[in-house]
């Protein structure tokens, strides 16, 4: 199937790289490899989840959000929104389309794009001229291998399975991690009376979703150091010295890790008030599972129900993404060098992240949220919409 441009995900990233898109009347294609778009917020995030960032930087590019919605949106609100993006703009994503392959043909010069169908089984091809990657930088999970946990003998799952804590009542829950998918699920967990400990293990910073809008503001006008003496500054006054729960502050300041790092601050949801008040553990670093027995670095040890992995995501764009060496044989090999590096992430750093060679691009993978996103998807139409143009005029 010959396209002009084949995106990969319908997430915010995917309908927002195909608004720009039909704005400019390009033509184009998405795959997605489950039955609905945004499948993260319609089907992975757990019930009590709101937007951390403030509405105007939560918007996807021609749609801000309506003056009379939350500053905050919930969950569901921020769905109603996607439908209505999606309805504004006719986008029609193919579904149940999972991507399996990908490799630019020096032959014809174009992608080469297979997608496995899952309802009949059968293996397409697209060929596009353009391939947009907006697979989602939280696609699949990551689970530590941690010494003796094939022998635990409780349930184990993953944030992203995690709907609410009533389904735990009287379960001694774990939950490591503590970025901000552990955090929030511990403080639901203990909502529900559930006993809860939770694993921290390195410093990171706390902050309060009103200071963090602050901090965005006051990004455009002033340089990250000084964002972050004000950001830290704030934090102190709201939080106090944490330090005698075990939760310390990295050296450098959370905007600044975020920008060079993509690591968000913490944003209390209410956690740290339960943790003072007891109603959550903090524990160290596990050394060791056995049976239902967790041994923890500070040579305590509980009896733990069931452990919940908040530790976060990796990206699998690798195993799909290759980079025919050899045009003529079936053989490719992945060298990465094309936009990603080896972790499956952009090589090049912000702000030049989001373009590769041989009219590749990747959307939403700048660990920017949705902000990033859309400048993303923006600046990546802008850039295929000349490339078109120049050939064109040749
Ligand atoms: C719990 C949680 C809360 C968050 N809250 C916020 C927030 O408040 N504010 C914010 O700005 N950001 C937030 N984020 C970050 C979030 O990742 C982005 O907001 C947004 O969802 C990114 O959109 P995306 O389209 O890039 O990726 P995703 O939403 O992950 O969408 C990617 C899509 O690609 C599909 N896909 C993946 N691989 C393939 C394949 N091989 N073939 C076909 N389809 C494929 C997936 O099924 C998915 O539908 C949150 C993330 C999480 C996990
Ligand atoms: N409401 C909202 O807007 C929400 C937004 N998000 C966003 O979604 C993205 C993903 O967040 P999240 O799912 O929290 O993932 P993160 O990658 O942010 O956090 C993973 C956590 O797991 C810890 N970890 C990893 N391995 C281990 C281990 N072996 N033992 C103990 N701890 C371990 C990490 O600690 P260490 O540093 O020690 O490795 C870190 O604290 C983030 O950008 C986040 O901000 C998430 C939830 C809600
Ligand atoms: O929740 C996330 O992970 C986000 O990426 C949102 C976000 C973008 N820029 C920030 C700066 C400080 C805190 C959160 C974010």
């Amino acid at each position: 199937m010959e396209q002009v441009v084949v995106i990969v995900g319908a997430g915010p990233s995917g309908l927002a790289t195909s608004a720009c898109l039909s704005v400019h009347s390009i033509p184009h294609v998405i795959l997605e490899r489950e039955d609905v778009y945004a499948s993260l917020w319609k089907k992975r995030a757990y019930n009590r989840l709101k937007l951390h960032l403030a509405k105007e930087f939560c918007a996807l590019p021609f749609k801000p959000h309506s003056p009379d919605s939350p500053t905050y949106i919930p969950k569901g609100m921020f769905v109603d929104y996607l439908d209505d993006y999606v309805e504004t703009f006719n986008i029609r994503p193919r579904y149940h389309r999972s991507v399996e392959s990908a490799f630019y043909n020096e032959a014809d010069g174009k992608w080469r794009i297979e997608a496995n169908n899952m309802e009949t089984g059968a293996v397409e091809v697209y060929v596009a001229e353009f391939l947009v990657i907006a697979s989602g930088e939280n696609s699949a999970k990551y689970i530590p291998d941690l010494p003796g946990l094939d022998t635990f003998k409780g349930a184990t799952i993953h944030s992203k399975e995690y709907k609410s804590g009533a389904k735990y009542k009287n379960n001694d829950v774990l939950v490591v991690g503590c970025g901000n998918s552990g955090m929030e699920i511990a403080y639901d967990l203990s909502t529900f009376g559930v006993p809860t400990s939770i694993v921290i293990r390195s410093p990171f910073h706390v902050v309060t979703k009103e200071i963090v809008r602050l901090g965005m503001v006051l990004s455009k006008h002033v340089p990250v150091g000084i964002v972050d003496f004000m950001v830290v500054w704030l934090s102190k006054i709201v939080f106090g010295d944490l330090s005698k729960y075990g939760i310390h502050k990295p050296k450098q300041g959370p905007f600044y890790l975020k920008a060079t790092a993509g690591r968000a601050p913490v944003i209390d949801v209410g956690t740290i008030g339960k943790i003072r008040s007891k109603e959550i553990k903090v524990v160290p670093a596990i050394s060791r599972i056995d049976g239902k027995k967790v041994l923890f670095e500070n040579g305590v040890e509980r009896e733990i129900d069931v452990i919940i992995f908040a530790t976060g995501y990796k990206s699998v764009i690798n195993n799909w993404l290759k980079v025919n060496r050899f045009p003529n044989s079936h053989f490719a090999s992945n060298d990465y060098d094309y936009i990603l590096n080896e972790d499956g992430m952009p090589k090049n750093g912000f702000p030049h992240h989001w373009k590769g060679e041989k009219n590749l691009y990747c959307c939403g993978l700048s660990r920017r949220g949705l902000f990033g996103v859309s400048m993303d998807a923006t600046a990546i139409v802008d850039d295929i919409k000349k490339v078109i143009s120049e050939k064109k005029n040749k």
